[in-house]
């Protein structure tokens, strides 16, 4: 699980160690974190630290006290260190520890120019950290975007200047980063998209910041919690042990969705898997899954919602559903009927624009603010939210704490996908997982699987690689 904390968590940490270990302490570690970073980076990149050419781009803070403080130790392995100063308030003990061992400030318009030029192997972004906020301005702007696209390694320190720590958002202007090196704790910002795109790849350095999970913003899960979540069967499991799920998905207009919902819900690995839907797309679904039963009888869990279009019964559906207390997920056009109070035992899947909807407010301010919106709906409506999205938000009502689902790329940001997703959940529930597990299970798994198979796969054709993957995991259960 890699966990993420807010800026006033982590000042508050921050208070706490240096009380203990002194003031200069955390920075001296942060900075020997980064030096050994970036040396690496370096040393992979032109066989030796010796003669390589680094800028830092440096801040009125502590940021940019960690990077001259970095650059120094860079310059006792034998790199040229520069300096451009984004402001002329600059930490004074680690300016004076640059200056010692060589370092040389350059002004806007040589630095501008040796960037254009080439002449720098790598550039430390020392501009802003935890007291950032969004957007560049002025010169630190025009420095930035002459660095980017262009041959320097970039490495952000504790997060991509232009950033706003506690948030997913991208900003305007900002300076991306090849690779990011943060201390003590990861940031909400660099496990959440856009933002996370930005930082490359992430280094955390432990610098002894007392900090308890209990604290965190943000939960994210990797492979060990997914292998240790997946229900796999046991030598004596059968078909209800394993789970019976009711689909109601598709439409005459919207067929597909049906087809993808149960192609979803078989590849996860059901007891059985009965479709409930539409006849028309019930015909196509059993030609294609034989092993699907369009018999009414006994489900375990349910899914509602996947192309059904506008469906006069929407709501009774629901209702009916919702009366027999087992757990079900609500997904698409099932959401536009929710009825209006508070719900148990469902698992909410929206997008956001459906999340939106739901909260009466525009889509961009579920997209500035997607932790809020999640919180907010699983209060609201008293169940489990899981946002669909690059970055995958799980909220439960009571809990600050939002998870997100083990990130994947952007090739199932496709029609199909949710449908696909909502029958994976389907089939979770069916065997057991509570909502939050069932929904950070198969959105990590389908995510998992994209990294695993990159390429346009269409949905369904993804989800038949569910099993290998499946079979995989199973390696990484403790
Ligand atoms: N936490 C820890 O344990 C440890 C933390 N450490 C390091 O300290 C960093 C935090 O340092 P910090 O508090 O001095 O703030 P920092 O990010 O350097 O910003 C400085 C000032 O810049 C300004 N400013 C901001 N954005 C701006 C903008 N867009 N455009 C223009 N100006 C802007 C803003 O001032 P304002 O304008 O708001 O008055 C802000 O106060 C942290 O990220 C880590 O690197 C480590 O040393 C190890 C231990
Ligand atoms: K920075």
């Amino acid at each position: 699980m890699r966990y993420a904390y807010s800026t006033p968590a982590i000042r508050a940490a921050e208070e706490r160690a240096m009380a203990e270990v002194g003031d200069g302490a955390l920075m001296q570690r942060a900075a020997a974190g980064l030096a050994a970073v970036c040396g690496d980076r370096l040393q992979r990149r032109r066989g030796r630290v010796t003669g390589a050419r680094v800028l830092v781009v440096t801040g009125p803070g502590n940021n940019g006290g960690d990077g001259l403080y970095a650059a120094s130790r860079l310059a006792r392995r034998g790199a040229q260190v520069f300096a451009w100063l984004v402001t002329e308030q600059v930490h004074g003990a680690a300016w004076r520890a640059f200056e010692r061992v060589g370092g040389r400030r350059l002004d806007t318009e040589q630095t501008l120019r040796r960037i254009a030029a080439g002449d720098f192997d790598q550039v430390i972004d020392a501009g802003f950290g935890i007291g950032g906020r969004a957007g560049l301005t002025g010169d630190l702007a025009r420095i930035a975007d002459a660095t980017r696209g262009g041959p320097a390694d970039v490495v952000a320190v504790d997060l991509p200047s232009g950033l706003d720590a506690d948030s997913a958002r991208a900003g305007e202007t900002c300076f991306p980063a090849d690779a990011t090196v943060t201390f003590g704790a990861r940031k909400p910002c660099l496990l959440s998209e856009p933002a996370r795109s930005l930082a490359g790849a992430v280094t955390l350095v432990d610098i002894g910041l007392p900090l308890d999970p209990g604290e965190a913003e943000l939960a994210q899960w990797e492979l060990p919690e997914l292998a240790a979540a997946w229900p796999y069967p046991g030598p004596t499991s059968d078909k209800y042990a394993r789970g019976v799920v009711g689909i109601d998905a598709g439409s005459a207009h919207y067929p597909g969705a049906g087809l993808l919902a149960v192609g979803g819900a078989v590849h996860a690995g059901p007891g059985m898997v009965r479709f409930l839907g539409d006849e028309r797309a019930g015909s196509i679904v059993v030609q294609r899954f034989p092993n699907v039963v369009t018999a009414a009888g006994r489900c375990q869990a349910y899914l509602l919602g996947p192309g059904w279009g506008d469906r006069d019964d929407a709501r009774t559906t629901i209702e009916s559903v919702l009366a027999t207390g087992l757990p079900v997920v609500l997904d698409a056009d099932a959401l536009r009927h929710l009825p209006q109070r508070r719900l148990e035992h469902a698992l909410l899947t929206p997008h956001a624009g459906e999340l939106a909807r739901l909260l009466e407010v525009d889509r961009d301010r579920v997209e500035a603010d997607p932790r809020w919106a999640v919180r907010t709906a699983a209060e609201r409506t008293g169940v489990t939210v899981l946002l669909k999205g690059a970055t995958q938000y799980v909220a439960r009502p009571g809990e600050k704490l939002v998870h997100t689902a083990i990130p994947g790329p952007a090739w199932t940001a496709q029609a199909g996908s949710g449908d696909t997703l909502a029958g994976v959940c389907a089939t979770l529930l069916a065997a057991g997982l509570a909502p939050r597990d069932a929904a950070l299970a198969g959105a990590s798994l389908q995510a998992y699987t994209a990294a695993q198979h990159p390429g346009p796969w269409p949905p369904q054709e993804l989800a038949e690689r569910f099993p290998a993957v499946i079979a995989s995991l199973s390696k990484e259960r403790p």
